[in-house]
């Protein structure tokens, strides 16, 4: 029995989220809504899915400019178990009513706050608070990421206490166009930044505190961490626990891989689609420990990192998967997700 899945809003993380299920042995994607008529939508026209109108306007508007559209959104909510929304921030919570309506489990995304669902997902953090329930929220990207790395060296009981600096992209490749800024870095106005208490909405008793800026450029997130351990330990015990937790892989300035865009280069070298990493990317050979402080820097692909926590959320929203590592493995392998991404063999040799 596949889990019937909807994606509402096919977007930079929709039309991922829309691929990532298509390809899951036991999911089953329905079709997906939008407003769009445009290429973005005709995309997924070409690719042979069923493509419904989120709103009266847009099935007016998409039949007005040519395009099929299998029908309503209510059509599409009436067909399946649980639906991924994957529309702007603050669109999203205005649908959750309809949703629960049509008794059709929900997964927003980091746009939307906490208090829309109540509960905030990340699988390796807790995937069993979220089994059964009727909706819950990935959070963003950067929050992902934090969750995955403080989170795994807490489980250890290695970690203190972490203050991140994240230097963001200041806007999704395809929509450089339509904005952004250009020649300037533009610290953000408060501290913490959000990212640091969001990712207490998940891990509480988390202490740490983040400050942000965004640079010009579209090359994903660079996070840089200072973290106080709970005692002195070694860079090897750091990079082994980094090692044993999902989802982290790492990268090497000793291979090349010295700048964010040459790391996007490789994604798209490794046949990555759409030069996506789902995986959060740390630099091994930058990690550095002294005493009880260890210093950490890596990046997020903030166009992908959250897919796969979007397919185990539907898996737990669903409860066909009750044990999250097993959800987790299943779309790690499916997805093609790696712990390194170039092995061994074809790593530079240390000077
Ligand atoms: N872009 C990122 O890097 C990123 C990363 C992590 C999380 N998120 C979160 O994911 C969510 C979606 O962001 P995105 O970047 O994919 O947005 P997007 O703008 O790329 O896509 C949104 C899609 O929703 C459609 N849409 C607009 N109004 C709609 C409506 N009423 N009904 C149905 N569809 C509608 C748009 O036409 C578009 O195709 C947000 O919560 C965002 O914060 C984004």
């Amino acid at each position: 029995m596949n889990i019937k899945v909807a994606v509402n809003g096919y977007g930079v993380i929709g039309k991922r989220v829309a691929d990532a299920v298509r390809v899951m042995p036991d999911m089953e994607l329905v079709g997906v809504a939008d407003v769009a008529t445009d290429w973005r939508v005709r995309t997924a026209v070409g690719l042979g899915l069923d493509v419904f109108a989120a709103t009266p306007g847009a099935g007016t508007a998409m039949r007005a400019a040519g395009m099929p559209v299998a029908g309503t959104l209510a059509d599409l909510l009436s067909q399946v178990d649980v639906v991924v929304d994957t529309t702007p921030k603050k669109v999203a919570a205005l649908n959750l009513e309809a949703y629960r309506a049509a008794g059709v489990k929900a997964v927003f995304q980091g746009g939307e706050s906490h208090a829309t669902t109540g509960h905030s997902f990340v699988a390796q953090a807790n995937y069993a608070t979220a089994l059964g329930r009727d909706a819950t929220r990935v959070v963003s990207c950067n929050t992902t990421s934090i969750v995955r790395i403080l989170g795994a060296l807490q489980d250890s009981e290695l970690l203190a206490r972490a203050r991140g600096v994240l230097i963001r992209r200041a806007t999704d490749p395809g929509e450089s166009h339509q904005g952004g800024i250009m020649n300037t870095l533009v610290p953000e106005s408060s501290i913490p930044s959000h990212q640091g208490p969001d990712a207490r909405t998940v891990r509480p008793d988390l202490d740490v505190v983040t400050i942000a800026a965004k640079a010009a450029h579209t090359q994903t997130h660079t996070h840089f961490w200072t973290l106080q351990l709970t005692r002195p330990a070694s860079r090897e015990e750091v990079l082994e626990t980094l090692r044993a937790a999902p989802r982290i892989a790492f990268i090497r300035m000793a291979d090349g891989l010295t700048a964010s865009n040459t790391t996007v280069e490789l994604m798209r070298d490794l046949g990555r689609p759409r030069g996506d990493m789902w995986e959060v990317a740390v630099w091994e050979d930058v990690l550095t420990v002294e005493g009880d402080e260890a210093y950490l820097t890596y990046q997020v692909n903030n166009e992908s990192i959250v897919i796969p926590e979007t397919i185990d959320a539907i898996r737990a929203l669903a409860g066909t998967v009750t044990d999250g590592p097993t959800s987790i493995a299943t779309t790690d392998e499916v997805l093609g997700m790696r712990r390194d991404f170039l092995p061994d063999a074809l790593r530079a040799v240390p000077a």
